[in-house]
């Protein structure tokens, strides 16, 4: 085993269907270590079920994928033990009577970091996340964006190879989605991988190193986002997605 051609994830022909219906249709991605590399589309388009064959949680209908090295379905636990996946809403109900540092300390306990190593992890994630000073409040008490910086951490906490984050400022001020985007920045700056799924548009355009635009399960075009707009002489990543599918990022199906 080990990575085929140092990619992080590899994947050809990636499908998924649900009964009558291709959610994912021939999905395509090679996606380099040290990447920001965005899945970007409308509800509905895809980037979740992706998103879930990638992290092992949903076993493909056809295709492959390897990620860091390794088949999502022959060897999914070295794939779990690299990845770090923050999910669209992480946080259920039982987690707000605890403050933040408690969340991190259980979640670090189910990713197996080992007990001596836990107090240390736990307070260096926060910190990276600039979330030290409420690390002892509530989480109930945090807002949206902190719950957003605190799922960010846990993602981390295992020190993963790839972070996975689907929709990782969706419904965040503007601020918020700032501050997400400059920590998202700096991993990356140290050696990680991420992949996000996202349908804010300036997200894809100023986060992103490479995107794909995925619509109705398929894949329709990939590269930068300078790329992406400049073949087409087009000002923003909305007119790229209208002009290649004929109707608005916006829309629905
Ligand atoms: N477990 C499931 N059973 C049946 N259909 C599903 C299931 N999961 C997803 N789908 C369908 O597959 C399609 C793609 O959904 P998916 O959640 O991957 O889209 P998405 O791009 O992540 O959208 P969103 O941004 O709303 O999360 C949708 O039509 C959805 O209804």
């Amino acid at each position: 085993m080990g990575e085929q051609m140092g990619l992080i994830i590899d994947a050809e022909r990636l499908s998924r269907s649900f009964g009558d219906q291709l959610a994912v249709d021939g999905l395509a991605l090679a996606i380099a270590p040290g990447e920001i590399f965005g899945l970007l589309g409308p509800n509905g388009a895809g980037k979740t079920t992706t998103i879930r064959m990638l992290s092992t949680l949903l076993p493909p209908s056809g295709g492959t994928a390897r990620v860091c090295g390794f088949d999502v379905v022959r060897a999914a636990g070295e794939v779990r033990r690299r990845i770090g996946y923050v999910m669209q809403q992480v946080s259920p109900m039982g987690y707000y009577l605890l403050t933040g540092r408690e969340k991190a300390e259980i979640e670090a306990a189910l990713y197996h970091v080992p007990r001596r190593r836990v107090k240390a992890r736990v307070g260096e994630l926060l910190e990276l996340v600039g979330l030290s000073e409420d690390a002892d409040r509530l989480v109930q008490e945090y807002s949206g964006g902190m719950q957003k910086r605190l799922d960010l951490a846990c993602g981390l906490l295992h020190s993963p190879e790839l972070l996975i984050l689907d929709e990782p400022t969706l419904g965040l001020d503007v601020r918020s989605r700032h501050l997400i985007w400059d920590h998202i920045r700096s991993l990356c700056a140290q050696g990680m991988t991420v992949l996000l799924a996202t349908n804010y548009m300036d997200e894809a355009d100023r986060l992103c190193d490479r995107l794909t635009i995925i619509d109705r399960g398929r894949q329709v075009i990939s590269g930068t986002p300078g790329e992406l707009k400049s073949a087409l002489g087009a000002p923003s990543l909305d007119e790229v997605f209208l002009r290649h599918t004929g109707h608005a990022l916006g829309e629905d199906g």
